[in-house]
């Protein structure tokens, strides 16, 4: 491969262009081993951090290897497809000469199919067949025989493969739509067990389920967990080479079959002979939420699926009692994406919907303002990450030195956290002059990039660390892991499912009292994910938890699929403590006892971070959501190619999820449940940070509102004067807020030193209150050129002493040193009048930032501000 094209893929991935620089003239021009190179980088670097980093990189020697190497090999044996295993450890001979029979008979199977006759699938002597009917043959029915004691039959099967006592009410619910030959739409909470209502049909009836999932990570990971409670069932990508898996498939050889959009396209009339075949019980659409180009994982070819309603009709088949019916379940879709699939996937008029509470209890939602994208953000962010799992391996090191008595162990990983300590020491507190410094460079930024919040900003909008760096993170391919088909038979336990451990745990949702006993409770162990913005920071976060000796690994979509499938393998077998991904990590993925999920950087939208923070707590465990976000600063959208309305779309939705983020006053969990059209009747979660810590003081902001009003309402209508006078090319100079906010302290002393932060601030709140509105019409995540509303002209003329009493936002209230009243912030603004106190402060200033940091701003300050002329003065 050409050099340049190795630096530029291994740049994709997100690798430092010196470190790859590094790598190419060491391992030279290939870029496997390259890859190999930077992956295993951190263990050079570390080789001596403790005994777990050692762990860690002896993993890490084996991620990224694409070539026959032992490690890559032992990962396929487990990961490919897994007939062969569970045949073996069944304890039945190897089962070459079965599966050469198999193929035989499939190839006449084929040559049948092509010859348009019915196909029977040659099920007589495969093992594959004896291994299926054993674990569901004796509680096969017949549609005619399914009765109205359906109920005690699903409970004998659910006790017998999944252990389970019961269905959950939405199960049921959903089961009886199947029952009765309806479609249904199953909207249920992340983690509620929407699985098990399309896998039921097919223990129930011995005819096949077909599944469509969206990720091969996704399929692969329900199959395994099938295989494992009993159940057949096999995976199709699109990008199968052999297509001996899909022959069988096709001949109903198992019970569930998972498939990718894409590739159902193409087996439309294989499946319809499967229908009058074995039969087939019901289609599935799984994440059916990517069919909506409103959703926030739109996939296009999901959108094709409506044929799964025209092909599989009774009129159309005429073997068929009634239409195949349609389930199509997702936990994220707002009404509008609910309407959306309806229409999209042509599901009947009769579709039942099936919809159950949003809300996780058992999850801890919490915000901090955290500027992210750097190393200092990192050491005082992950720090008690770091703390976390390194006592934990301290206890675990302690209990190997008793019996072992493996001194260096114990010494070395207290050494990496002793070494953590050291470098953290004293940054550990938020430092408010960051959040001041935020405050300049956003507004800055506004004004060097014109546009750059709104659709007008499309063409040059800019990559920054809220960006992923294309699509193929955000729509990640159906072939995510490096196996595009796999099969699996189910094998039951010895004694069903006895030995599944079922936890009682409390009913959460009515007993508030159990609630509030999570508030402080202690995290159990178990892993962690990591969700960063963009690859390179996928890379960056996880090197430095490996430093600390965690065990961490990057996923980002440009890996290597076998670093990624490595990945996946390690994170289920509890051998990775922490994964740092892009959003192309985890949709479904059902792992019990997921601790935390950490959002480093604002997420796309509401949808994805309820979705991505559900992968938490699943066990019903205290788990905790953190958003990491840099409030002082307005999120940015990734580049994509899509509609102007698409665009929009996405443009409300970064709103949506940046107005979570800037509030103080209503219950996380309410706000997110409400997001989806849920009336959360218990006003709070009691858990998360805003329950725990309370609203702010409530403040009167009648003057403040009053005079931003005012200088809005003056200004614009001199824009507007302007325009309609006929002046050509002035609409450019619509005044935008930080004009505004400059015109506010240039005519009103008190608040000459005010920050465009705290009036960002309040502008929003008079958005909500309908006071002002977007000028221009475009939709932006927060209002850029304000315009008065007739609502806000009559709050202007009213003549009443009426207050205008607000909680202060996020970003109000770190633009102040300290939180404080309005009035007293009005006092700090004042002291800037008086050069002393000024000098002193910007002294303090320049102090608290380390000369390194301020070298790599090198932005001069700005003579168009109060703020940088001073600065330009003072620095002379
Ligand atoms: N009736 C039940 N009783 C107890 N546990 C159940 C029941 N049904 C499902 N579960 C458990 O719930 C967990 C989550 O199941 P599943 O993966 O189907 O969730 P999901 O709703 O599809 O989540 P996601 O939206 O993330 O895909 C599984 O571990 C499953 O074993
Ligand atoms: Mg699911």
């Amino acid at each position: 491969m050409d050099p340049d094209q190795v630096v530029a893929e291994l740049v994709g991935m997100g690798f430092e262009l010196s470190d790859i620089t590094n790598a190419v003239e060491v391992v030279g021009s290939s870029i496997d081993s390259a890859i190999d190179y930077l992956l295993d980088d951190s263990r050079r670097n570390t080789a001596s951090a403790s005994t777990s980093t050692a762990c860690f990189t002896s993993r890490a020697g084996m991620l990224g290897k694409r070539g026959p190497s032992s490690s890559s090999c032992s990962a396929g044996k487990i990961w490919q497809s897994s007939i062969n295993e569970f045949t073996q450890s069944a304890g039945r001979p190897k089962r070459s000469k079965t599966m050469n029979k198999l193929n035989m008979s499939q190839s006449e199977v084929l040559q049948r199919d092509t010859g348009g006759q019915n196909v029977h699938p040659p099920l007589e002597d495969s093992d594959l067949h004896v291994a299926m009917e054993k674990a569901v043959s004796s509680s096969y029915c017949k549609d005619e025989d399914i009765g109205p004691d359906w109920q005690k039959k699903v409970k004998t099967l659910l006790q017998k493969h999944f252990g389970f006592p019961l269905l959950k009410d939405f199960q049921k619910d959903a089961l009886e739509a199947w029952l009765s030959h309806q479609d249904c739409l199953v909207l249920a909470a992340t983690g509620s067990g929407k699985s098990l209502c399309f896998q039921i049909p097919a223990l129930l009836t011995g005819k096949v389920v077909i599944v469509i999932s969206p990720l091969i990570s996704l399929m692969h990971d329900q199959c395994l967990k099938l295989a494992k409670h009993g159940v057949s069932a096999c995976f199709l990508g699109s990008g199968q080479t052999d297509r001996s898996v899909e022959q069988k498939a096709m001949a109903g050889m198992y019970s569930i079959i998972y498939v990718c959009p894409e590739t159902i396209l193409r087996l439309i009339k294989s499946l319809q002979s499967l229908a009058e075949s074995r039969g087939i019980a019901l289609f599935a659409v799984d994440e059916v939420h990517c069919v909506s180009k409103w959703g926030h994982d739109f996939r296009p070819d999901y959108r094709r699926l409506s044929v799964l309603r025209e092909s599989f009709r009774m009129d159309t088949m005429k073997f068929l009692k009634f239409d195949i019916p349609i389930m199509a379940l997702t936990a994220t879709a707002t009404t509008r994406v609910r309407e959306d699939i309806l229409q999209s996937l042509h599901l009947s008029k009769a579709t039942k919907i099936v919809l159950t509470s949003f809300f996780r209890p058992n999850l801890r939602f919490l915000v901090k303002h955290s500027k992210t994208s750097s190393l200092a953000s990192y050491k005082k962010d992950f720090h008690e990450l770091i703390s976390i799992y390194s006592r934990k391996r301290k206890s675990s090191s302690k209990n190997k030195l008793m019996s072992t008595n493996l001194e260096e162990n114990s010494e070395s990983s207290d050494n990496a956290s002793n070494g953590f300590m050291d470098e953290c020491n004293g940054i550990n507190e938020v430092n408010v002059d960051d959040v001041e410094g935020d405050a300049v460079s956003d507004s800055d930024n506004e004004v060097s990039s014109p546009g750059r919040y709104g659709l007008d900003s499309l063409k040059d909008r800019q990559l920054s660390v809220e960006y992923l760096e294309d699509e193929c993170d955000v729509v990640q391919d159906v072939d995510d892991l490096d196996v595009s088909c796999g099969e699996f038979s189910g094998k039951l336990p010895l004694k069903g499912c006895s030995g599944f451990l079922l936890h009682k745990t409390p009913d959460l949702a009515n007993d508030p009292e159990e609630r509030a006993k999570l508030r402080h409770k202690p995290l159990e162990d178990g892993p962690t994910i990591i969700y960063a913005p963009t690859r390179k920071e996928t890379l960056s976060i996880s090197k430095f938890l490996s430093k600390f000796g965690i065990k961490a690994a990057a996923y980002n979509a440009k890996l290597p699929k076998s670093h990624l499938r490595q990945v996946h393998k390690e994170f289920h077998e509890n051998t990775l403590q922490v994964i740092v991904a892009t959003i192309a990590f985890g949709m479904g993925i059902d792992k019990l006892n997921v601790r935390r999920i950490i959002h480093y950087g604002w997420p796309q939208s509401l949808e994805a971070y309820y979705q991505e923070a559900g992968r938490a707590g699943r066990d019903g465990k205290v788990a905790e959501c953190v958003l990491y976000a840099n409030l002082s600063r307005t999120p940015t959208l990734l580049p994509s190619q899509r509609s102007e309305e698409q665009t929009k779309q996405a443009y409300k939705m970064l709103s949506d999820c940046f107005r979570y983020g800037m509030n103080t006053s209503c219950c996380r969990t309410k706000t997110l449940v409400e997001y989806f059209g849920e009336h959360f009747l218990l006003e709070k979660c009691l858990v998360c940070d805003i329950c725990i810590k309370g609203p702010p003081e409530r403040q009167n902001l009648k003057a403040e509102a009053m005079i931003f009003l005012q200088v809005v309402s003056t200004h614009c209508r001199n824009f507007a004067d302007i325009s309609y006078g006929g002046y050509e090319g002035r609409l450019g100079e619509r005044p935008n807020i930080k004009a505004l906010v400059s015109r506010i302290r240039e005519q009103y002393q008190q608040f000459s030193a005010s920050d465009l932060l705290w009036w960002r601030g309040l502008a929003r709140l008079l958005e909500v209150e309908g006071f002002i509105r977007e000028g221009d019409d475009m939709t932006r995540v927060q209002i850029k050129y304000p315009e008065v509303t007739e609502r806000g002209r009559q709050f202007l003329s009213s003549e009443t002493e009426q207050p205008f009493h607000v909680y202060p936002e996020a970003d109000m209230l770190l633009s102040m040193t300290s939180p404080k009243s309005f009035s007293s912030f009005a006092e700090w603004g004042k002291g800037w009048a008086d050069p002393e106190i000024r000098r002193q402060r910007l002294q303090r200033k320049r102090t608290w930032k380390s000369p390194r940091k301020r070298k790599s701003r090198k932005r001069l300050p700005d003579s168009n501000t109060v703020r940088g002329r001073l600065t330009a003065k003072l620095s002379k």
